[in-house]
C-alpha cells in the first residue's frame, strides 16, 4: 500500500496518462477532483472499469521481462473486485481457467480481485501459478514431481490434502483472505487441460509418460495501478515452448530430463564435447511444440515469438514510447544467438506507470 501522499501523486499521474491515451482528456479535471476527494476522505479510491482495463493492459506493456507483449491491447479483463471470500475467489479462478483455455485456443486473460485497502489487505493466492505440479520428498532425498513446488506440496499436505503420488499431480489452490483461514481448493479436472508429450520421429518418447498443462497462469504477482495494489490478479497467456522444453523439464532443479532423453537418443553422455545436452534439448523442445500442435493447444516457438517482440518494440517506438526490456529475460534459453532478439540492446527502465511486481 502506498502512503496517502504517494497515493495521491501516483493516482493523479495515472489518471493523466490514462485519460490522455484514451482520448478522454475532457473528463480528466472532474475525475481528478473526485479521486483526490476520495483519497482525502478514505485514504483510497476506486478505479472505474475503463481505468482498470487500461491499467492491466499497460501493466503488461510495461513488463520488461516479457517477450510476448505484441498483443498487449487484446488482454481480456475479468473484473472480480467484489469477490471477497476464498470460496468465491476459488470459483472465479476455476472459471478464469475455463474461459482462458477455450478448448485450446488460449485467450490472454486477467482476473482482478480486491485491492489492498487501509486496514484491510486484499486476498492472496499462495500458488505461483494456478496450475502447478506437486513435488513429493522421497526417502532417498529426491523429489517425485516438480521440486520447485515441494514446499507448497508439504504445506497443503499438512493442511490435509492428499495427492496420488505421481510426478504430475495438479496441486490445489491455497487462498488467503483477511478474516479467513487458508482455504485449500482442489481444481476440477475439466478446468485443467493437459498435453501428453510425444516426439514426431521417436516412438520411445511417448513411453516416458511426460505431460504438461496447456495454460500458464501466474498468480503470485502484485498488480500496481495508480498507487493501488492488487495482490491477487492472476493472469495467463500461452506458453513459449522453451519454457517447458528448456527449463521446466530440463533444469537440474526441475524435472532434470536431459540425461534420460540423451540416453534414449543413444548419445555419448561421457563428455560435454559431444554436445549431448544441446542435442537432447532440441529434441525435447521439438517434442513440446509437436505435442501442443497435435493437441490443438496454442504455443509459440522462440523464433516466431522473438520476431513478434521486435515488431512490438518497433511499434512502440513509432507510438513515441520507449519499450522497457531486460535482455537476459527476453533472450530465450535455447539457441539465443539464432533468435532475432539476441543481436541488440534494450532500454531496461520502465518509466513508472502500471506494472506487475513480485511480492
Ligand atoms: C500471450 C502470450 C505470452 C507469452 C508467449 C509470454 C512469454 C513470456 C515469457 C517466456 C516470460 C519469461 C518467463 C520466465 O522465464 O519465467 C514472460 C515473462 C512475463 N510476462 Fe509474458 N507472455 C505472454 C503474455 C503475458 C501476459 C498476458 C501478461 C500479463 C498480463 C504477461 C506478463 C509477464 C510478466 C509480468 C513477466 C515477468 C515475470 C517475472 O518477473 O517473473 N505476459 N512472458
Ligand atoms: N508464458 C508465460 N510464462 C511466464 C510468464 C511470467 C512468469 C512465468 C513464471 N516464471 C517463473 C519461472 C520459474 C523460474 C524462472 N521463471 C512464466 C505466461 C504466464 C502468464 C502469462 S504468459
Amino acid at each position: 500500500l502506498s502512503s496517502p501522499e504517494d497515493l495521491a501523486e501516483e493516482a493523479d499521474q495515472f489518471l493523466h496518462e490514462c485519460y490522455t491515451e484514451l482520448g478522454l482528456a475532457a473528463e480528466l479535471p472532474e475525475r481528478r477532483r473526485a479521486v483526490a476527494a476520495a483519497i482525502e476522505a478514505d485514504g483510497t479510491y476506486d478505479h472505474t472499469f475503463a481505468e482498470l482495463e487500461y491499467g492491466v493492459r499497460v501493466a503488461w506493456r510495461n513488463s520488461s521481462r516479457c517477450i510476448g507483449r505484441l498483443y498487449w491491447r487484446s488482454l481480456k479483463l475479468r473484473d472480480r473486485r467484489a469477490a471477497a471470500t476464498p470460496v468465491r475467489i476459488a470459483a472465479e479462478c476455476v472459471s478464469h481457467l475455463r474461459a482462458a483455455t477455450n478448448g485450446g485456443r488460449i485467450r490472454p486473460t486477467i482476473t482482478v480481485f480486491a485491492p489492498d485497502r487501509p486496514g484491510r489487505p486484499g486476498p492472496r493466492i499462495h500458488n505461483e501459478q494456478l496450475i502447478r505440479y506437486a513435488g513429493y520428498h522421497v526417502e532417498d532425498g529426491g523429489v517425485v514431481g516438480d521440486p520447485r513446488n515441494a514446499a507448497l506440496t508439504d504445506a497443503v499436505r499438512a493442511l490435509g490434502w492428499y495427492g496420488h503420488g505421481t510426478a504430475f499431480d495438479v496441486l490445489p489452490l491455497v487462498i488467503e483472505a483477511p478474516g479467513y483461514r487458508p482455504y485449500v481448493h482442489v481444481l476440477p479436472r475439466d478446468c485443467v487441460l493437459e498435453v501428453p508429450l510425444s516426439h514426431p520421429r521417436h516412438a520411445w518418447f511417448a513411453e516416458l509418460g511426460l505431460r504438461w498443462h496447456a495454460v500458464p497462469a501466474v498468480s503470485d504477482m502484485c498488480l500496481e495501478i495508480g498507487g493501488l495494489h492488487y495482490p491477487c490478479a492472476p493472469f495467463n497467456g500461452w506458453y513459449m515452448g522453451t519454457e517447458i522444453g528448456s527449463r521446466n523439464l530440463a533444469d537440474a532443479g526441475r524435472y532434470d530430463l536431459l540425461p534420460t532423453v540423451a540416453a534414449n537418443l543413444g548419445l555419448d553422455t561421457g563428455s560435454e564435447r559431444t554436445l549431448w545436452r544441446d542435442r537432447a534439448l532440441v529434441e525435447l523442445n521439438l517434442a513440446v511444440l509437436h505435442s501442443y500442435e497435435q493437441a490443438g493447444v496454442t504455443i509459440a516457438d522462440h523464433h516466431t515469438e522473438s520476431q513478434r517482440f521486435l515488431k512490438h518494440v518497433d511499434k512502440e517506438e513509432r507510438a513515441g514510447r520507449a519499450c522497457p526490456a531486460e535482455w537476459s529475460w527476453i533472450v530465450p534459453p535455447l539457441s539465443g544467438g539464432a533468435t532475432a532478439v539476441f543481436h541488440r540492446y534494450y532500454d531496461e527502465d520502465a518509466g513508472g506507470g502500471p506494472n506487475f511486481v513480485r511480492h
